[in-house]
């Protein structure tokens, strides 16, 4: 088995509730995280991602599942590495009326970090020139690159954050994009979960995801969307009616979408072309239809996120916390 900066398998918890009942949260899961990757961890709310990060930080106890972190049996063996370790789950909190330079500076004290790194982890995250700002005046974006600036405080090898677009606006997004690009190209090894496809798509080499509980995919993201093609591409043509019908006789599926066919099971268009020239059905447009992570996560979830709502629990988290101290745990399950 390849030795992995992350090592999860068979990954079991149940909640108990009063209310709810019992409620299997993460079902035999497995995620392979290896040094160097920025890898996604993505799935639709409520299909485990977060019950994971906190039962693979000591959080949450798991029920069942072996786990590792930088070779550290964990959560129990956490504390060996936790030096090396970056971890932010959930939205982070800060308070308000102390600027990000008194914050950062705090934490570097408490953690036994020279104060002196608190100015250069300001840059890494962008924030060199507002650090000394009231945070209460920062935008989300902001105090999401603040969350990360903490986490980057004692040079962590990983970094491992839950949702850091959630809720950013397209700038704040290419801001935490170039951030997480930047930690990657600097030997940082980056796990982080999103719902957000796109960005995945745009910051990850490689993929997990997660739906209800379970690992549907894994792999480099190209490989992951390389085996979903399906030689598929979008016919417009003249008489699209007698297209339809010539492609069929040919033996492509062909589905119908008002004014455009889709045709599966093409590997080269041009025979399409062809086809239908030979036929006198002319070619209006002809564009291979690739698959992109967001019709991937639709099939293999079968759910969407609904665009613009960050967050939809159905539960009230217990506890609030934010970034989180290796240093110190404690179990609430
Ligand atoms: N403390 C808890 N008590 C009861 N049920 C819980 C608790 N934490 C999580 N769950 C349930 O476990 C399942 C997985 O939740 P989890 O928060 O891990 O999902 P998620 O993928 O992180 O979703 P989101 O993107 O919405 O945060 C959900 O059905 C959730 O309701």
């Amino acid at each position: 088995m390849p030795s992995g900066v992350i090592e999860i398998e068979g990954l079991r918890k149940t909640f108990h509730s009063v209310r709810q009942g019992r409620r299997v949260a993460v079902d035999g899961f497995d995620l392979l995280v290896e040094a160097g990757q920025v890898h996604g961890f993505l799935g639709p709310n409520g299909s485990g991602k977060t019950t994971t990060l906190r039962a693979l930080l000591g959080l949450v106890r798991a029920d069942q599942g072996r786990m590792s972190v930088l070779g550290a049996q964990a959560p129990d063996r956490l504390a060996s590495v936790a030096g090396r370790v970056g971890a932010i789950v959930e939205s982070p909190q800060f308070f308000g009326n102390f600027t990000a330079y008194r914050t950062l500076r705090l934490l570097a004290l408490a953690g036994g970090v020279p104060v002196s790194r608190v100015d250069e982890v300001l840059d890494e995250v962008g924030l060199g020139d507002r650090g000394h700002e009231r945070v209460k005046g920062y935008s989300l974006g902001m105090k999401q690159r603040l969350a990360v600036a903490s986490a980057l405080l004692k040079r962590p090898e990983l970094l491992i954050l839950d949702e850091p677009a959630n809720g950013l606006d397209p700038a704040g997004i290419r801001e935490m994009r170039d951030l997480m690009r930047g930690l990657a190209a600097n030997g940082v090894t980056v796990l982080l979960s999103s719902h957000i496809l796109a960005e995945i798509q745009l910051i990850c080499d490689h993929v997990t995801i997660i739906s209800r509980g379970r690992r549907v995919a894994h792999g480099r993201v190209d490989e992951v969307l390389a085996g979903f093609d399906r030689n598929e591409c979008l016919v417009r043509a003249d008489d699209l009616a007698r297209a339809e019908e010539l492609l069929l006789a040919a033996g492509f599926t062909v589905t119908g979408h008002g004014n455009h066919l889709v045709v599966g099971g093409v590997p080269d268009p041009v025979v399409v072309s062809q086809i239908l020239g030979e036929q006198g059905v002319w070619v209006r447009e002809l564009t291979p239809l690739r698959p992109d992570l967001e019709s991937v996560f639709l099939e293999l979830t079968g759910t969407m996120p609904d665009p613009g709502v960050p967050r939809q629990l159905d539960f009230p988290h217990q506890g609030e916390p934010t970034v989180i101290d290796l240093d110190v745990r404690g179990a609430d399950a």
